[in-house]
């Protein structure tokens, strides 16, 4: 499948999605901060039983099992668990924490859906010991509302949760896979399940958690291999749990004999099972929805990059550069720009590389010592006035890269002259954009409008829903070989884009010229007093 020419109704392709989770990946401090180390807590209380890694995959479970109920096709991982947290089958504050967690890297890039993926596939980088990262696919959609109930519970019986994974496309050993693999993390709360999990206050978390194994916060199969000896926490409460009817484990780890368990007691054969089911749960999507290949991190990526013109006109690409690998990359990176007709204007060469905080590898570190699976994680900024030179592309040519990105010097978002607004008295205020295009593609009636998209608070869900605004846009000058337009009141003005983060702008010139799109974290934040000219 070629991720370009799969495209959603915002015009986004499936590889653009991935080059923005390329980038979200090799960013430490974001989503997969949230589950370093694997027993990190989100809640306030440490004691309160609450393992974000384990409450991430639970999510996944909740999310996709419902596919098929409300018909062939229909359901399956689309983030409509998020409207669904009041249900007796979502008990636990999973839903509501994770899917807040989420929202705040939710843009018109990363739909919840596929970030739930990428949260899966964090949680078991973080929590495996050997850091292996879940290859990824994208292009799930965000459900709008809630799905059917059909979540199967401990005190259901065998035939109910049988009849729902099979519904959702998996067979009685995958059940069990699926199940084994995801009780490797966390386990039972008291306070959801007082008869399975005991009184609240008896266990050492004030929520009363009983782990499933005895190494909730490693991914590893101990806890099959309990089950199958009867030592340690020999499977846990939903194997010998004091309610008989709620050891919903033991009922269908048993149902075929034991086998599909015994085949996973191994380290590896656990790891590739569950990783192979994983998979399968991650692809568990609507049929309408068109996911792209699984893929992983290229060594290369483009961590940001920008066009923009000079207060003199010149033409300017601007950006940071970014590699990853168990050993670490070179001192700089090395690129070339593509032109018309092919050829290029020669070797250049970045900025030194820095090593971004938390992805340091240090001789007395594990291979990985960020924790998320990419080694030491390197970034190289690089700046060039391309003026004239008939641009088209960047190829990043280091070793090992696979990187080569489209440069539009048609018609380009200008970021060092847009700004958000300030009102006095509410502070935010309305964006002002401002585009360049080429004065030779424009006549004197040219109106460019400019989408931008944003994340704005939906009824029902802890997860934003993506809005979109436009504006027709204004003849402001003339720089250099440039025209500049501008627009600052987009359609339903009086709600403006406040979160600089989610905000993501795109303008378009008739049907054939669009612009890259820019996120407002580009942007200047304020239009100061030495730019009074441009506010
Ligand atoms: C018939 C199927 C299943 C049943 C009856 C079941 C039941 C349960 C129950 C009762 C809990 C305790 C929840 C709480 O107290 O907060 C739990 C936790 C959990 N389940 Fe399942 N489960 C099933 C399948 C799965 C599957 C397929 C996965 C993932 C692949 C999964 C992943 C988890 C995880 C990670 C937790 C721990 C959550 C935490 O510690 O916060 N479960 N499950």
């Amino acid at each position: 499948l070629d991720p370009k020419t799969v495209i959603d109704a915002n015009g986004i392709s499936l590889f653009d999605k991935i080059e923005e989770i390329e980038r979200q990946l090799l960013q430490p401090a974001t989503l997969n901060s949230l589950v370093l180390p694997c027993s990190l807590n989100a809640q306030a209380d440490p004691n309160e039983g609450q393992q974000t890694s384990a409450e991430w995959v639970r999510t996944v479970f909740h999310d996709c099992i419902t596919k098929g109920i409300a018909g062939p096709g229909l359901g399956g991982l689309d983030a409509s668990i998020g409207f669904e947290s009041d249900r007796p089958e979502n008990i636990g504050v999973f839903v509501n924490v994770t899917i807040g967690q989420f929202d705040q890297f939710n843009t018109v890039f990363l739909s919840i859906s596929d970030l739930i993926g990428v949260g899966l596939a964090d949680s078991l980088a973080t929590c495996a010991n050997d850091h292996r990262r879940l290859p990824l696919r994208v292009g799930r959609v965000d459900a709008t509302g809630p799905g059917p109930a059909g979540v199967p519970g401990p005190a259901d019986t065998f035939a109910f949760a049988l009849a729902a994974f099979n519904r959702a496309g998996f067979s009685q050993s995958e059940m069990i896979q699926a199940i084994a693999c995801g009780h490797s993390l966390g386990g039972v709360h008291g306070s959801d399940f007082p008869d399975i999990g005991g009184p609240t206050g008896i266990d050492p978390n004030t929520s009363g958690r009983k782990p499933f194994d005895s190494s909730p916060d490693v991914f590893d199969n101990t806890g099959v291999n309990e089950y199958i000896s009867g030592t340690g926490l020999k499977g846990g409460p939903l194997v010998v749990g004091l309610n008989s009817t709620e050891n919903s484990d033991l009922r269908i780890f048993s149902s075929d004999g034991n086998a599909t368990i015994k085949a996973m007691l191994t380290p590896q054969s656990f790891e590739d099972t569950c990783f192979t089911i994983f998979a399968k749960m991650m692809a568990t999507v609507p049929a309408a929805v068109t996911l792209s290949d699984p893929f992983q991190v290229r060594p290369w990526i483009m961590r940001e990059s920008h066009l923009d013109l000079t207060s003199a006109g010149a033409v300017q690409f601007s950006g940071i550069i970014s590699a990853h690998g168990a050993s670490t990359p070179p001192n700089t990176a090395t690129y070339v720009y593509g032109t018309n007709g092919g050829g290029n204007t020669g070797q250049k060469t970045s900025g030194a590389g820095v090593i971004l905080p938390g992805s340091s590898l240090s001789p007395n570190q594990p291979p990985d010592a960020s924790g998320i699976g990419y080694g030491v994680i390197k970034d190289y900024s690089f700046s060039d006035i391309i003026t004239g030179q008939g641009v088209t592309s960047l190829t990043v040519t280091s070793s090992g890269s696979t990187y080569s990105g489209a440069i539009n010097t048609n018609i380009f978002i200008l970021p060092s002259q847009s700004f958000q607004q300030q009102n006095s008295g509410t502070g935010t205020g309305p964006w002002m954009v401002r585009v360049a295009i080429l004065s030779s593609l424009t006549t004197a009636t040219s109106v460019p409008v400019a989408t931008v998209w944003h994340r704005a608070p939906q009824v029902g869900s802890k997860a934003s829903k993506i809005v979109i605004k436009t504006s027709n846009m204004a003849f402001e000058k003339t720089l250099g070989s440039y025209k500049i337009y501008k627009a600052s009141s987009f359609s339903s003005g009086a709600n403006p884009p406040l979160n600089q983060e989610s905000g993501h702008f795109r303008i378009k010139l008739g049907s054939t010229q669009t612009s890259a799109i820019v996120a407002t974290t580009l942007f200047k934040t304020t239009c100061t007093q030495n730019d009074i000219s441009l506010c």
